[in-house]
């Protein structure tokens, strides 16, 4: 960037740049929320249990629609504050209130998702310490999601806390071109 002169931007042409954009959001994300990283290791300890407990299909797709809610949430709870940080960076009560609102979103949605997971898999989850032990003896392959689930917990200690001024990644120079190409002459 020169001169102050913002970067380049304009609205995503196709579908491919839309998905381009959509994954550096997520990326962006990845690399500086903790609680995504949280919620992807609670998703996964979900999800490892209804594969050890044997799920129905239906019991898979309601599981995996609350975990969703919680991880969408977070995605959308992030951007509200970065709107609300762009907005202003003065103390306002309305902008707690709103961050306060959607940080509450996504609570309520992480103890429905719990809630969930009980109802769903019901007693089956008492046994999950014996089939635990059980696999670790027999079958520690079973065992396998337990390290994805390990790595997303303990790498959300070391993630850095979003900072809201942080520059966003440039868009790819053919995308900066093709903003450039769509934009109408002064
Ligand atoms: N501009 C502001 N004016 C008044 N209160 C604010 C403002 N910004 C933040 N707050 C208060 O501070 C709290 C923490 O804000 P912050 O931006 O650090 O979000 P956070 O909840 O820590 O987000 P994260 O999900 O990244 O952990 C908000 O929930 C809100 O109550």
């Amino acid at each position: 960037m020169t001169g102050g002169r913002r970067p380049s931007f304009g609205r995503a042409g196709t579908l491919a740049e839309s998905f381009r954009y959509a994954w550096a959001g997520f990326r962006w994300i990845w690399a500086t929320e903790a609680n995504m990283r949280l919620h992807f290791a609670a998703a996964t300890l979900l999800f490892t249990a209804a594969w050890w407990l044997g799920a129905a299909s239906w019991q898979w797709a309601v599981l995996i629609l609350a975990a969703g809610m919680v991880i969408l949430l977070e995605w959308l709870n992030t951007a509200i504050e970065g709107a609300v940080d762009l907005a202003t960076e003065e103390f306002r009560p309305l902008a707690g209130r709103v961050k306060d609102v959607a940080a509450g979103a996504v609570l309520a949605a992480a103890l429905l998702a719990t809630l969930t997971g009980v109802v769903v898999l019901g007693e089956g989850l008492l046994q999950l310490p014996g089939l635990f032990l059980a696999h670790a003896r027999e079958a520690p392959w079973r065992l396998w999601p337990l390290l994805p689930a390990l790595y997303f917990a303990v790498s959300s200690l070391g993630v850095r806390r979003a900072t809201r001024d942080e520059p966003v990644p440039r868009p790819p120079a053919r995308d900066r071109r093709r903003a450039a190409a769509r934009r109408p002459a002064r």
